[in-house]
């Protein structure tokens, strides 16, 4: 047993949660795991967490941020947020929602291109751990770092933040350019192409534009882009094969948090007036505006422009 020995308390019992729980006990950290089944209260879990991962999807974070608001937390625990959403009504992402509520605890992000599944084979990947904090970034780093499991810190929490979530949407348009067998060009220009607008939503969050041709941004975009592992694009890749959304989320284990997050991110770029092309277009097919067909004929046919 190491003598460094950290207790860690993982939030939520589904694919990531699970995933994270067996990276931190692979260090041989003492890992518990809360839900919503659990025997004890969140708060009582949570008294001698060294650091407190949040693991929930997007619509179980402010209930969850509320619980251990009130809750008496060890002085020095840093809670870690791994959620990839936006709230819908308050547009935050979930290191805001957390800040927030619980602003006097160091908050680090963890994100990047990391299909539980294949962590949970013990297949090598990498992530990024990122705060404004350095000492709680490395903290955590050395919570999850293993042999199989490569972790790097990074100090622009909200841009490793919203490359992970905005990544989602366009999962869902590249799995149904794949069902549509469009073609290895098609799928490198769109994926290319959405880097472009996930980098005009970043900047407007205030994120670095240089994090997001990191682990976060691209890897993660790459990684959900190229896997029928990833929800979001067994998602899209159903839209093309004729099933209605309801179908394709029905289908899907576990959640897809591409489809919210797509309605969210329009209502903050129409306000902000910030061209994201792609992501509108995914938006428009989730609210059955157009079919999958006009979708690409949209895309195709808008005005000619410089690439940048
Ligand atoms: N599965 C993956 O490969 C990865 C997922 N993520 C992100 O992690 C988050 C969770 O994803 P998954 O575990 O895959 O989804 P999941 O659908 O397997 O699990 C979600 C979990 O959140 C819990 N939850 C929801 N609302 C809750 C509430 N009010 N109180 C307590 N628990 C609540 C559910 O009970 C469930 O255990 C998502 O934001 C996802 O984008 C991030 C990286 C990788
Ligand atoms: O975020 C992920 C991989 O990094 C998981 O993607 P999905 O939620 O689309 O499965």
């Amino acid at each position: 047993m190491k003598s460094d020995v950290k207790n860690v308390t993982i939030i939520g019992s589904g694919a990531w949660g699970s995933a994270l729980a067996t990276l931190v006990q692979t260090n041989q950290h003492h890992v518990q795991i809360w839900s919503r089944q659990s025997q004890l209260s969140l708060a009582e879990m949570v008294s001698n967490s060294d650091a407190i991962v949040s693991a929930v999807s997007i619509k179980g974070v402010r209930t969850i941020a509320e619980k251990l608001q009130t809750a008496k937390l060890q002085p020095n625990a840093v809670l870690v947020s791994a959620t990839k959403g936006l709230e819908p009504v308050t547009r935050q992402t979930p290191s805001q929602i957390w800040r927030s509520l619980i602003p006097d605890h160091p908050l680090v992000v963890l994100s990047g291109p990391n299909l539980s599944k294949e962590i949970m084979m013990g297949q090598p990947a990498a992530t990024v751990v990122a705060s404004t904090d350095a000492s709680a970034a490395q903290f955590i780093q050395n919570i999850f770092a293993s042999r199989n499991f490569r972790v790097y810190t990074n100090s622009d929490p909200i841009g490793v933040e919203l490359g992970g979530t905005l990544k989602n949407v366009i999962a869902i348009a590249v799995g149904a350019c794949d069902g549509l067998n469009l073609g290895t060009n098609a799928k490198s220009a769109l994926i290319t192409r959405s880097l472009i607008e996930i980098i005009r939503v970043g900047v407007y969050f205030g994120a670095q534009p240089e994090t997001f041709w990191g682990l976060s941004g691209l890897g993660d975009l790459l990684a959900t882009c190229n896997s029928n592992l990833s929800r979001n694009y067994q998602v899209g890749y159903a839209i093309a094969q004729g099933k209605s959304l309801e179908e394709a989320i029905t289908n899907v284990q576990g959640t897809a948090e591409g489809v919210n997050t797509a309605n969210v991110l329009i209502e903050i770029s129409d306000r902000e007036k910030i061209n994201v092309p792609v992501s509108r277009y995914v938006y428009r097919l989730l609210q059955g505006e157009i079919t999958l067909q006009q979708a690409v004929e949209g895309l195709m046919e808008r005005d000619l422009k410089p690439e940048n």
